[in-house]
């Protein structure tokens, strides 16, 4: 007997719809998003790329469960952001945008810090799990008992990808990863994590000023303006998009330099060349 077959509803990782960010300030409302929509699907590198203050962090603190809109609806695989997953963990890791180690823990201590504050499983199968993860990022165990003091700025970014990484989560949340790089530590910081993306077949919300990060990992690109998402798509389709912000953005000189290293990259390098996907 042949099963009926469904559509696909698992696709789905991101669902936004409706979504309003009103702040209270001295000079009255302030109005972030204005009826937002965002749909996000599994195995996307999607970036938020937008002006100063046009809610691009707020949007991810919001993915996180870390703030909740003031209206509308936000759904991260088909729960409410910030619960955890049927098996105990949770569903988004979140990679700030300094890093943000504890300074007075071990990088080891830091990697497993969110599954001991979990209380679930023994201290040694922590540990274990912290080490499998610091090799995941590309450091060796020698780096384990190091205090964050003594790391470089890449390395830092590698011990708090492993810490956003420690439970497993299917959706990735970066805020600007590369910042703060120099050019060869930030290749290789979007080298490991395009590779981190195919193997662990992750979805990833990033947001980065870095047109060169932008264009090199993302799948699509969601561009905030007016207080909304503007236009979604390839990077081709984002920048024919005719919006003062995004003439300015893309096609002055940084824009245009990065746009040229992209070209001049072998084929199939970078998913930002793919063939446009309709915006939704
Ligand atoms: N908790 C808060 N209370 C009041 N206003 C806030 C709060 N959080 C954010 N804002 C305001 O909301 C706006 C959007 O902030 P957000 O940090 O998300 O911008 P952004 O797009 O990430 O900007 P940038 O690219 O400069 O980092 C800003 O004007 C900010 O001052």
């Amino acid at each position: 007997m042949s099963m009926p077959v469904r559509p696909d509803t698992d696709a789905t990782v991101v669902d936004i719809r409706g979504l309003w960010t009103v702040f209270q300030s001295a000079d009255g409302e302030q109005v972030v998003h204005r009826d937002l929509q965002l749909h996000i699907d599994r195995g996307e590198v999607l970036s938020l790329v937008g002006g100063s203050g046009t809610g691009k962090t707020v949007l991810l603190r919001q993915i996180l469960g870390l703030e909740k809109p003031t209206r509308g609806h936000v759904e991260v695989l088909g729960q409410e952001p910030g619960e955890l997953s049927a098996s105990g963990a949770a569903n988004v890791g979140m990679l700030f945008q300094h890093g943000a180690l504890f300074s007075a823990f071990s990088v080891l201590e830091n990697i497993a810090f969110p599954l001991r504050e979990l209380k679930l499983l023994p201290d040694e199968l922590i540990r274990h799990a912290a080490l499998v993860k610091l090799q995941m990022v590309g450091l060796g165990p020698q780096h384990a008992n190091k205090s964050p003091a003594d790391l470089s700025g890449g390395m830092i970014k590698r011990v708090a990808l492993a810490r956003a990484l420690i439970m497993d989560p299917p959706l990735l949340l970066l805020d600007e990863p590369t910042a703060g790089l120099d050019p060869e530590a930030s290749d290789s910081f979007c080298d490991l994590l395009r590779g981190l993306h195919r193997e662990l077949g992750l979805t990833v919300v990033m947001v980065t000023h870095d047109l060169d990060t932008l264009f090199d990992l993302s799948t699509r690109i969601a561009v905030l303006a007016d207080q909304k998402v503007i236009v979604t798509g390839a990077a081709r389709e984002v920048i024919a998009y005719p919006h003062p912000f995004i003439h300015e953005y893309f096609l002055g000189g940084r824009g245009q330099r990065a746009l040229e290293a992209l070209h001049d990259k072998p084929a199939g390098q970078s998913p930002a060349q793919q063939a446009p996907a309709a915006g939704r």
